[in-house]
C-alpha cells in the first residue's frame, strides 16, 4: 500500500525556506519526494492532502513518563501515546519510575508489549540503574539491554552515591549503553518546592537551590570522563550545570544534555502568587538569568535537544497544596505549538533550528534510525499547521493529565496529522487510529 501526501511545505536548508513538495511513503518507508509543481501518478494510492502545512519528521522526546505499570490512574501507555501523536511526536523515551519500577527484563517486556498492542507512537524505554531507583544496588544492565531497554537512569532521583555512579558507569559503558541523569543532591533540597529566588523569599518558602542540580553535574561529568560512558543530562536548569557541561564538551567529555519547554519559557518570577501547583515540577522554575543561559546553551549547542519530561499527575495530587503536591507537569500537547510561538514566531530561531533540536538531533545523539525525511527512511512525519491561532485547552488533551501552567495561553504551530513507519495514527478531524 503507498501513499501519497500532496502539497506539503517541506523546509529546504539551502534556500531557508519552505518548499511545496509532495511524497510516495510505500512499505513503512519515505520512497519518493516530487516537486509541488508536478502531477505524480497516484493509481491505487491512498492520498492526503497536506493544504500547505509543514512536513516536519516526527518528533522525537528522549525523557516522558508513561506511568505504566502501577500509575494507571495517571495515565497508560494507550494514553500516554496518543497524547504524545496529538503533540507531533512519533517517537518518546519513557522513564522506568513506575510501580513497579522498570529494573527488570519483565517490566521492560510488559512495557514493549502493551506498546506494541495499546501504544499508536514508537516507545523506547529506559531501565533503572538501581532497584527500585533505591540507589543501593545496580540492576542486570545486560539482561535489560538484551529486554530492549535503551539506556540507564533512575529518573526522579538522583543516584546519590558517587561510587554507585561509577560502577553503572563503567558497566554501561562496557555495554555501549548510555547513562541518563536526574541530577539532584538530596541533602540539599530537603522539604523545598520551588527554587531559592525571588518567590521563595517573598512566600518565606525554602528554597532548591541551583547546586542542588549542578553538583552532580559536575560529579557525574568527571565520572563520565573516568569510564568513557556517554552521559547524559536531564532537564538542565541552572546557569551552573551549563557551565559544567560546557566545560565537559571542550575537554571532550562524551557529555550531552536536554532542556524542558518549560525551563526556557517561565522563570519563578512568573509563578502566580496563588501558588498553583501546576507550576511545580522538578527541576523547579529558575530565576530569568537561568532561563537565559538555558535559551543562549540551546542555541551554542551545549544543550544538545528539547524533551517534554511529559509527567502527568492527577488532579487530586495536584490538589493537595504546593508542599505535598507530586512534582511534574504534562508537556506532549503543548511542546511544539509554545516553541514554534514564542521563539520562532517572534524571529529568534529558524524553523530548522527549533526542529532540529527536536527531530534530528536526538536521533543523532541516541543512534535512532528516525528524525528525518531523507528517502528511505521510516516514514515518521508530522503536518503542521503554522497559521491558525489557538488556545491551550486541558480539557481537549488526550493525556489523562491536566497539570499544564500553560492553560489559556494562544498559540500557533498545532499539528494536524501524525504517521508513524507508514501509518496515520492521529488526525485533527477523526482522532487517534489504532
Ligand atoms: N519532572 C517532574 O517534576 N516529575 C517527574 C520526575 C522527573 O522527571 O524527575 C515525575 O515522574 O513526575
Ligand atoms: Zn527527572
Amino acid at each position: 500500500m503507498s501513499t501519497w501526501i500532496l502539497n506539503a511545505m517541506k523546509w529546504n536548508p539551502e534556500t531557508g525556506t519552505t518548499e511545496r513538495k509532495h511524497v510516495r511513503v510505500e512499505g513503512g518507508v519515505i520512497a519518493e519526494w516530487r516537486d509541488g509543481s508536478e502531477t505524480p501518478n497516484m493509481d491505487g494510492a491512498q492520498v492526503v492532502d497536506a493544504k500547505g502545512k509543514l512536513i516536519s519528521p516526527g518528533l522525537i522526546d528522549m525523557h516522558v513518563h508513561l506511568r505504566e505499570p502501577g500509575f494507571e490512574y495517571k495515565e497508560d501507555i494507550a494514553s500516554g501515546t496518543a497524547s504524545a501523536a496529538k503533540g507531533g511526536y512519533t517517537t518518546i523515551a519513557p522513564m522506568p519510575n513506575t510501580r513497579p519500577v522498570m529494573d527488570t527484563p519483565d517490566t521492560i517486556k510488559y512495557v514493549l508489549d502493551k506498546a506494541a498492542t495499546e501504544g499508536v507512537v514508537r516507545v523506547l524505554p529506559y531501565a533503572a540503574i538501581t532497584k527500585n531507583e533505591l540507589g543501593r544496588e545496580l540492576t542486570d544492565f545486560a539482561a535489560l539491554k538484551e529486554a530492549g531497554a535503551i539506556g540507564f537512569t533512575d529518573d526522579g532521583v538522583g543516584v546519590q552515591n558517587a561510587q554507585m555512579m561509577k560502577n553503572a558507569m563503567a558497566l554501561a559503558h562496557s555495554l555501549g549503553m548510555p547513562v541518563i541523569a536526574h541530577c539532584e543532591d538530596d541533602s540539599l533540597v530537603e522539604g523545598a518546592a520551588v527554587t531559592e529566588g525571588a518567590f521563595s523569599r517573598k512566600h518565606g518558602l525554602k528554597g532548591i537551590p541551583n547546586e542542588s542540580e549542578a553538583i552532580h553535574v559536575g560529579r557525574d561529568i568527571l565520572l563520565s570522563e573516568a569510564t568513557g560512558v556517554h552521559y547524559h543530562v536531564c532537564h538542565v536548569s541552572t546557569e551552573q550545570s551549563i557551565r559544567l557541561i560546557r566545560l565537559g564538551k571542550q575537554i571532550g567529555v562524551n557529555v550531552t544534555s536536554e532542556v524542558c519547554p518549560h525551563h526556557l519559557l517561565l522563570s519563578d518570577e512568573d509563578i502566580p502568587d496563588n501558588i498553583d501547583t501546576n507550576w511545580k515540577m522538578n527541576p523547579p522554575l529558575r530565576t530569568p538569568k537561568d532561563v537565559e543561559a538555558c535559551i543562549q546553551a540551546l542555541e551554542e549547542g551545549t544543550i544538545d535537544i528539547i524533551v517534554t519530561d511529559h509527567a502527568p499527575h492527577s488532579e487530586e495530587e495536584k490538589a493537595r497544596g504546593m508542599a505535598r503536591a507530586p512534582f511534574g507537569i504534562v508537556g506532549f500537547e503543548t511542546a511544539f505549538p509554545l516553541l514554534y510561538t514564542k521563539f520562532v514566531r517572534t524571529g529568534r530561531w529558524t524553523l530548522d533550528f527549533l526542529i532540529g533540536k527536536m527531530t534530528s538531533k536526538p536521533a543523532e545523539i541516541f543512534k535512532l534510525p528516525y528524525g528525518t525525511l531523507a528517502v528511505g527512511a521510516p516514514a515518521d512525519l508530522t503536518l503542521i499547521d503554522l497559521e491558525g491561532e489557538r488556545e491551550v485547552d486541558p480539557a481537549s488533551f488526550l493525556s489523562k493529565g491536566r497539570n499544564t501552567p500553560f492553560a489559556g495561553w494562544k498559540l500557533y504551530g498545532w499539528p494536524v496529522l501524525t504517521m508513524v513507519g507508514g501509518n496515520v495514527v492521529w488526525t485533527e478531524e477523526n482522532g487517534i487510529n489504532r
